[in-house]
């Protein structure tokens, strides 16, 4: 059966108009209303779908339900102009007959708008077709629902709230086309951050890396740190002996009250993490020692051309330098903020021959700038012992099975995480660009308006950090590098990422603008993400574009607590 045996008649039909979140433009949302009849069985839930006859015979247009409401005939005109004991005895009517339990005097309301979707007899399709009021409203049937928007053999994350029905997702194309959570302080967000990383461990090959800035995460996957290959990054030193360092570990970590009877155990796996060399110091270069990159060469070259002290000769042979330096740049797809190497020898020995050809005196100043730039490369800093951002993007990158799965890099210094976070992905970015694999790598970035702020500054390093991810979110899909960001306030967020996430998962957002932003941004209707207003902790509106799911419906569902699959974990 696709439909439930009860069904309702489309009474209105009404378009909504408001300004857009930033108050440029104006966005319209069509919102219906069904009559369904009043029925103590009746099941209806937020997120419910409907289907509904169209001007074209045989198609149905699919809406969601965003709200509903019971409605009485004998109160439609009840207001305070009648008498206080007509009133109360119209109500004590009304009363009894929702006691009853059916009446043609009751029915509800159900307020659904359009999710893009028309039911054929040969299946679902994408469009919109007008559907034509007084015509009979059908609910989509508890298979017939799991069937549209499930995804068949994909990878449970809750359940459908309201309807047990389990969720399903593509979490490889969710992967892919980069995440975003987005909710209240104390929503869950870090909870479920923390259960899809243990599904992108369990059922995908990707790596995955956590900049942790509030120093959660180790906790919430300790399990997952002693079940895979793994290593805790950390920018302050933990004492060499492991008892000790467990005693540090519990001290700086924020166990949460719901672990507090197994607060032992989580100590014991933090000193097997310390004995089995998964915790690792981070050695972070003083600041101001930052290596060359082409981008200061090329700077280098300009400022040579525009110095007025640069003999008029040679100014052409350092134009030369500078066109073929582009050309480099761009055939080896190499970019500004790449650390300059030895591949770039070549290029300036060809330049020294064309200022040699020239005639050119060996003491002109483009000889000793090339040599001063070869000079440069070829010193090698001294090698050191330390681990550092340029050995753990190597970690990262390494595709033998026996590297190291998922990288918690605690970062408790803002600044400090801003820069090594932007370093780490230029390195990662740049070898890949290099040596180029497919093995998925996922960033998950908590906290990301810390890091890709609205307000970049560059005194705080944002602006390093900003830019990076930028990056990773516009042209990370073709190197297979993903991110999963998540944030408590959009607002505060660098926006122009949010097209590059195609799926979201939003629980409650109390500003208006956050949650306006997120409807235009999806084209999803105010008035289902003003229903995210009445989650509870732990439940999520799922919105995907063309990513993890079959369909794009935005659907609620409750998320597993992390902490009992934590408890499970240890045992
Ligand atoms: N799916 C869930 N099921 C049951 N309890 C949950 C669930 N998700 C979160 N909680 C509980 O809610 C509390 C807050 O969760 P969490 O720390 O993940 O929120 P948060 O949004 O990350 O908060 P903050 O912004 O303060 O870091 C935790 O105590 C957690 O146990």
């Amino acid at each position: 059966m696709e439909f439930e045996s009860v069904s309702g008649r489309l009474r209105e039909v009404r378009v909504v108009t408001r300004p857009t979140a930033d108050g440029r433009s104006s966005v319209s949302f069509r919102n219906f209303v069904i009559e369904i009849p009043y029925s103590r069985d009746l099941k209806l839930n937020i997120g419910t779908l409907l289907a509904v006859d169209t001007m074209e015979e045989g198609t149905s247009l699919i809406l969601e339900v965003a709200d509903f409401i019971p409605v009485h005939y004998g109160m439609l005109n009840l207001d305070g102009t009648i008498p206080k004991e007509i009133r109360d005895q119209v109500m004590e009517g009304v009363e009894s007959s929702w006691k009853a339990g059916e009446s043609k005097e009751m029915w509800v309301d159900v307020f659904a708008y359009p999710i893009g979707y028309l039911m054929t007899s040969s299946g679902f399709k994408k469009g919109y077709v007008p559907p034509l009021p007084g015509t009979s409203v059908r609910i989509l049937s508890k298979e017939a629902f799991r069937k549209f928007v499930c995804y068949e053999g994909g990878v449970e994350i809750g359940k459908v709230l309201g309807q047990d029905i389990p969720l399903t997702i593509n979490l490889n194309k969710a992967l892919v086309y980069h995440m975003g959570i987005f909710a209240f302080t104390g929503s869950g967000k870090s909870n479920l951050t923390a259960s899809l990383i243990r599904r992108v461990l369990r059922y995908t090959d990707a790596k995955v890396i956590i900049a942790d800035i509030s120093m959660e995460y180790a906790v919430l996957l300790i399990d997952q740190i002693l079940e895979h290959n793994s290593l805790l990054i950390s920018t302050e030193r933990y004492p060499q002996n492991p008892s000790d360092a467990r005693r540090k570990f519990l001290r700086s970590h924020v166990v949460p009250e719901e672990l507090d009877d197994i607060r032992e155990k989580i100590g014991d796996a933090a000193e097997s993490i310390f004995r089995g060399q998964k915790a690792r110091y981070l050695y972070m270069p003083p600041e101001g020692s930052v290596e060359l990159t082409y981008g200061d060469l090329v700077e280098l070259v300009k400022s040579q051309i525009d110095d007025k002290y640069t003999a008029f000769a040679q100014k052409p042979l350092f134009s030369l330098l500078l066109k073929r330096l582009d050309q480099f740049m761009r055939e080896n797809k190499i970019s500004k903020e790449s650390v300059l190497d030895d591949t770039v020898i070549p290029l300036l020995e060809e330049a020294s021959e064309r200022a040699r050809e020239a005639g050119l005196r060996e003491n002109s100043s483009i000889f000793t700038f090339i040599s001063s730039v070869k000079s440069y490369i070829s010193t090698e800093s001294p090698e050191s012992n330390e681990y550092d951002v340029e050995k753990l993007a190597i970690d990262i990158l390494d595709r033998d099975p026996a590297s190291s799965r998922l990288f918690i890099l605690e970062l408790p210094n803002l600044d400090e995480a801003r820069e090594l976070l932007a370093s780490l992905i230029e390195h990662v970015m740049s070898r890949r660009k290099r040596a180029f694999s497919n093995l998925p790598i996922l960033f998950v970035l908590d906290e990301a308006q810390e890091f890709i702020p609205f307000d970049t500054r560059q005194r705080d390093k944002s602006e390093l950090s900003s830019s990076a991810v930028e990056k990773l979110l516009r042209h990370g899909r073709k190197y297979h590098l993903h991110t999963l960001i998540s944030t408590q306030r959009l607002a505060y967020l660098n926006t122009n990422v949010l097209q590059q996430l195609h799926t979201y998962f939003i629980s409650t957002l109390p500003r208006p603008y956050d949650r306006q932003l997120v409807s235009e941004t999806f084209g999803v209707s105010d008035a289902l993400l003003d229903r995210t207003l009445d989650l509870e902790v732990g439940q999520w509106l799922l919105v995907s574009f063309k990513a993890s799911l079959p369909h794009d419906v935005p659907v609620f569902f409750s998320a597993p607590n992390n902490l009992d699959e934590l408890r499970r974990g240890l045992q």
